[in-house]
């Protein structure tokens, strides 16, 4: 039996984790686990950690981080039997510590894009808010402009990918990143990639986990048991 593969992507808003994650998950067959994914899932089946993190959210704040971790761990830990990227966590420090000391990574991803390519890519963003599902009008537009591919409901823009906030929060993602990514880079497990364009990142990754996935053998590293 091959041995279980844990990685996290990073990556300021816009940078593609979503899309490279979705291509990740494909090739390799690993889960997706997208953080926000199940703050959404915590917020509409109304469990405590999603009423308190949709206080926050609601206001444009990240999610603190005991919330996050409370709502994110347990599901790790029913993932013990699957290769999984976990993307969107860690967002901080304190994070990726409570991370750390639940399961060993093979790889921390790091998506390094310019300003200019990341307000111009969020400017063309659409999501459906229910699942999460993320357009881009040029890059991956929907087959009827407007609506989900899936449901055919409306597709929105956040107010927070607008140019005027993006500024703010990508100040505030260098801030809390760099911890993270000094801590990955420590530990020999940080990879980083710098481009403007998914498809010309992508056959990097591509290759990277080409030789690490197939390297890894037997069993899950994730504590069963916290
Ligand atoms: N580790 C995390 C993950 C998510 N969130 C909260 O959950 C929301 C939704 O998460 P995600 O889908 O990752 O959304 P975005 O902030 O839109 O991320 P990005 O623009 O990087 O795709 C975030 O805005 C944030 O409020 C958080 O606080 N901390
Ligand atoms: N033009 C362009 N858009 C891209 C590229 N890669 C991703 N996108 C789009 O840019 C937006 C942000 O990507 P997403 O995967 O949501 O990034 P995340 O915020 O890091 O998860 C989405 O609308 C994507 O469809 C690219 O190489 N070129």
């Amino acid at each position: 039996m091959s041995k279980l593969f844990r990685a996290v992507i990073m990556g300021p808003p816009g940078s593609g984790k979503g899309t490279i994650s979705e291509r990740i998950a494909h090739n390799f067959g690993l889960k997706h686990l997208s953080s926000g994914d199940f703050v959404r899932e915590n917020i509409s089946s109304k469990t405590d950690a999603g009423v308190l993190a949709k206080t926050y959210i609601n206001k444009g704040l990240l999610v603190p981080d005991h919330v996050m971790t409370r709502l994110l761990l347990p599901r790790l830990e029913e993932m013990t039997k699957y290769s999984w990227l976990l993307d969107g966590f860690p967002r901080t420090l304190a994070q990726a510590e409570a991370l750390n000391s639940s399961c060993d990574l093979d790889v921390a991803i790091n998506l390094n894009i310019p300003l200019e390519t990341l307000k111009e890519r969020l400017r063309h963003r659409w999501i459906h808010p229910p699942s999460g599902r993320v357009y881009n009008m040029c890059f991956n537009p929907p087959r009827i402009q407007g609506l989900d591919d899936i449901t055919g409901e409306a597709l929105i823009q956040q107010e927070d990918d607008r140019p005027e906030a993006l500024v703010a929060r990508l100040r505030h993602y260098k801030d809390v990143a760099k911890p993270v990514i000094d801590f990955y880079k420590a530990k020999g497990i940080l990879y980083t990639f710098s481009d403007t364009e998914t498809d010309r990142i992508w056959p990097n990754i591509n290759t990277l986990l080409s030789t690490k996935i197939p390297a890894i053998q037997s069993d899950a590293r994730c504590a069963s048991t916290r």
